[in-house]
């Protein structure tokens, strides 16, 4: 029999205004192997509740069970939030809020209080408008966590992983060089591996430029950096495709021939999994000390407050968080 004390997932609500409270509660709703710890302000997660037509019975984190369930049950670590959210309009006065559950979320998966994190988006602009230097969640716990990350979105058909993350445009070509190739690359191989079991992974690498750079006649980053540093991997033993032109790498035929991509940009590949796998796709963060996945949809102020958004992402993403803990734990 094994004694161990089931599993706990961390889950953040992400912006008060936008529909992640509501995801988080009709997650609760659902059978689920583990204990689910909601960090977020009780009071939201009751309101965005009855938004739902929920009944669901809060209680805090450091209670012990009801010896009756007399409804939806979800465990609470009361983040107190300073404004009251108005769905569809986020406050930046709740910025600092915002942070805090993420914070208590990673430092309670790296002090062992909590499994892993699933995390339900956040306004990034809101946070910024607060006067808060912030680009993602992933640069975030990055950061928290000491160590250099990677991004990764998977639907059950595709993964991909980004080379740059959140920067404009214009920033990708010189943030693109070989040590960060290189680095990036080494991180997806070892958590190939490591999360998704595959002994000899296989990437494809894409291009920065159309058609790969055409042989230097549309882009010489191709030549100068991504050849390299893919040489150099492939002297290590790594197995890697490219640096393939971006339109063409997503077709059938190629897809066979990789376990994940490796996208220059944020926008190269996204849009990929996004249109074919919206409600399938797992937002995850390799590198970190701790599980971390998240939705692959943002905010959705549009739907905020009417209970229809489609919580689908955020079970993928609490169910690949399990199963990711369940393999680790294997493998200790
Ligand atoms: N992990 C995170 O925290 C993420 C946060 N964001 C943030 O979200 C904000 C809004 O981003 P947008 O580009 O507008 O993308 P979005 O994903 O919020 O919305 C795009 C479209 O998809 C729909 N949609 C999104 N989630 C849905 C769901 N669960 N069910 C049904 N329909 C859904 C929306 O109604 C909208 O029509 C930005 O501030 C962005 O930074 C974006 C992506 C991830
Ligand atoms: N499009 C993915 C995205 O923006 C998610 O960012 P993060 O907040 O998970 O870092």
């Amino acid at each position: 029999m094994d004694t161990r004390p089931r599993l706990r997932l961390a889950l953040t609500a992400g912006e008060p205004a936008g529909v992640g409270p509501e995801l988080l509660v009709r997650l609760a709703a659902i059978p689920f192997d583990a204990e689910l710890v909601a960090i977020a302000d009780r009071g939201l997660l009751e309101r965005a509740a009855a938004r739902c037509g929920l009944d669901i019975q809060l209680i805090d984190d450091n209670a012990p069970a009801p010896a009756l369930a007399t409804a939806v049950q979800l465990r609470v670590h009361h983040v107190p939030m300073p404004a009251p959210e108005q769905p569809g309009a986020p406050d930046p006065a709740n910025a600092r809020y915002v942070l805090a559950t993420l914070a208590e979320a990673a430092d309670g998966c790296l002090a062992g209080r909590y499994d892993a994190v699933v995390t339900a988006p956040l306004q990034k602009s809101s946070i910024n408008d607060a006067g808060i230097a912030f680009t993602g969640h992933t640069e975030f716990l990055a950061e928290r966590a000491g160590v250099d990350v990677v991004m990764m979105l998977a639907s059950p058909e595709l993964r991909v992983a980004l080379a740059t993350t959140h920067l404009p445009l214009s920033a990708v070509p010189a943030a693109i060089d070989g040590p960060l190739l290189q680095r990036v690359l080494r991180t997806v191989h070892a958590e190939l591996r490591r999360k998704f079991g595959i002994d000899e992974p296989r990437i494809a690498v894409l291009g920065l430029n159309p058609h790969a750079g055409e042989g230097g006649h549309l882009g010489r980053e191709e030549i100068d950096t991504i050849i390299p540093a893919l040489d150099a991997l492939r002297g290590e033993g790594m197995e890697l495709l490219g640096p393939l032109p971006a339109d063409t790498a997503f077709v059938p035929a190629m897809r066979a021939r990789y376990d994940a991509v490796l996208a220059m940009y944020h926008d190269q590949a996204l849009p990929v999994l996004k249109s074919e796998a919206f409600d399938r796709t797992v937002n995850l963060t390799l590198g970190l000390p701790f599980i971390r996945t998240s939705v692959d949809h943002g905010t959705a102020l549009d739907l905020a407050g009417s209970g229809r958004a489609d919580p689908s992402s955020l079970i993928a993403a609490a169910r690949m968080a399990l199963d990711l803990v369940l393999r680790s734990r294997r493998a200790a």
